[in-house]
Parts: C-alpha cells; sequence; structure tokens
C-alpha cells in the first residue's frame, strides 16, 4: 500500500463488552465515574481530536443504555452489530465504516469504550507517529515492574522483561490490512496489534501513558475518578 495516499482518520470504539472483572452493576463502560458513564469520557476527548473524520461505536445488539449515557451522540454513527469477543466486535466495526464510506486505505484508531482517561494530545501523538509509517502502530508503555509467571498460586519464574511493553489503545490501522488480519487471526486476539504482527508485520511501538489505563478491576472506578476530577494529571 503507497503510504502518500491521502487518507482519512477514523476513530472505532468497540463498546459491547459486558465487564464481567468490573464487579459493578451492568456494562462497566455506562457506570457513572466522575458525573458521567465512563463511554461519555471516553467519546468527549476523542471527540476533541480534530484529526478524527468520524466514530464510530460499535454496540451489543440488545443494548438499551447508549442514547441516555451519551445523549445527543449522532446515531448514524452507532452500530449495533458487537460480537462475542472485543476482536469480532472490532471487525464487525470495520464492515460498519465501510458501509458509511470509509476506504481501504483509510486509518481507523481502534480505542476501548473502557479506556476513559484517553487525552486528544495521546491521540495526537499516535497520529503523527504512524500516519507516514506503511504499517501503523499503537499507544503502549515500556514494563516498569518485574514480571512473574505465576504456577498455582505461587510465584513459577520471573520473566524477564527486557524490551516488554503493555499495549494500550488506540491502536492504528488502515482498514483494508486491518480488516484481513482480524477476519484470519479469529476471535481470540485480544488486539488489533496481535493480529496485524500474525500477518508477518511489526507495528510501531508509540509511548502512552500510565494514565491510559483500562477500566478493568472494581478499584479502577476510584482511580479514574479521582484522576478525571484533577486537571493537572
Ligand atoms: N465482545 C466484546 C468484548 C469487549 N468489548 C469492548 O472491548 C473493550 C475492552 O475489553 P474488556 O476490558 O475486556 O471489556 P469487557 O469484555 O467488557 O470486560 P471483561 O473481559 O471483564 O468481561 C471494552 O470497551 C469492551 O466494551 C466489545 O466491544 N465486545
Ligand atoms: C486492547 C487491549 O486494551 C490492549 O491492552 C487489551 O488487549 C484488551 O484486552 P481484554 O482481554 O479485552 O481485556
Amino acid at each position: 500500500m503507497p503510504i502518500d495516499i491521502p487518507s482519512d482518520c477514523y476513530a472505532l470504539i468497540p463498546c459491547a463488552g459486558v465487564g464481567s472483572r468490573a464487579g459493578v452493576d451492568g456494562p462497566k463502560q455506562y457506570h457513572p465515574v466522575a458525573g458521567r458513564a465512563v463511554v461519555a469520557h471516553t467519546l468527549a476527548a476523542l471527540g476533541q481530536v480534530t484529526r478524527l473524520r468520524a466514530m464510530l461505536v460499535v454496540l451489543s445488539a440488545d443494548d438499551t443504555q447508549f442514547e441516555s449515557a451519551v445523549p445527543g451522540f449522532d446515531a448514524a454513527w452507532v452500530a449495533r452489530a458487537g460480537g462475542s469477543t472485543r476482536a469480532r466486535t472490532v471487525l464487525a466495526g470495520l464492515h460498519e465504516l465501510r458501509r458509511r464510506g470509509a476506504c481501504e486505505h483509510d486509518w481507523v484508531l481502534v480505542h476501548d469504550a473502557a479506556r476513559c482517561l484517553i487525552r486528544p494530545e495521546w491521540v495526537d501523538r499516535l497520529i503523527d507517529a504512524c500516519s507516514g509509517d506503511p504499517v501503523g502502530g499503537l499507544l503502549a508503555l515500556p514494563v516498569a515492574d518485574t514480571l512473574k509467571q505465576s504456577h498455582e498460586g505461587r510465584v513459577g519464574s520471573t520473566v524477564d522483561r527486557t524490551g516488554k511493553w503493555a499495549a494500550q489503545t488506540p491502536q492504528m490501522f488502515r482498514l483494508g490490512l486491518l480488516d484481513a488480519a482480524l477476519a484470519a487471526a479469529g476471535a481470540a486476539v485480544t488486539d488489533e496489534s496481535s493480529a496485524i504482527e500474525a500477518l508477518g508485520h511489526a507495528p510501531r511501538l508509540v509511548r502512552g501513558d500510565f494514565c491510559n489505563f483500562k477500566l478493568t478491576w472494581p478499584e479502577d472506578f476510584a482511580l479514574a475518578q479521582r484522576l478525571l476530577h484533577r486537571s493537572d494529571v
């Protein structure tokens, strides 16, 4: 794919999970944090990225909460096409983007609804780093802690952390390549980069931020609340 073709950037937000690890009532993306639903914070931040042509939110077919959680969001950019895994939701979202006019060479920035502390400047950093790249890339952070492999509740071994990064989102790839990669990878891959890697490509690692964590566990909501109430973090 020539890299000098003018391309639009789209955001695709998988928002069809159930939040089984979060310990809150209902899907975690609708849990209130600092005055509004998790996904409302996510979309408000992404909405400030001027280089995004549009944001497509992918919900589960039986979602009843999005409209009240994010009042005023353009219904034309909501797709009730979520799948049983994140990968399936994203793959369905790519087809929905095509139906709305996106082209094979356009960039798609996939961002978890549950990463509600994303900031526009981090997304801009990713776009700056990847828009001239032949593959694309992702926000990620070098692992700072010593890594342990568990075995029956005890330490089985210590894993060499040299060169290891923790993947975040957004993850930015061209629509055509990402579609082919996810279709080939199947439902089990946990991020877009894994699917692209499986095709033999090496996505670019772009430094993310510690605060761009994914709300996953019960205690994450209180931390997000504190951070969202502060403007200087
Ligand atoms: N079938 C799925 C599963 C996940 N997601 C979305 O993918 C993002 C990251 O996934 P994760 O944190 O794993 O969310 P859940 O699957 O909801 O959580 P859990 O694994 O704890 O059930 C979330 O925004 C979630 O809504 C999705 O759109 N479709
Ligand atoms: C995409 C992701 O957020 C990158 O860290 C992560 O892989 C999602 O994983 P999960 O299994 O859906 O929690």
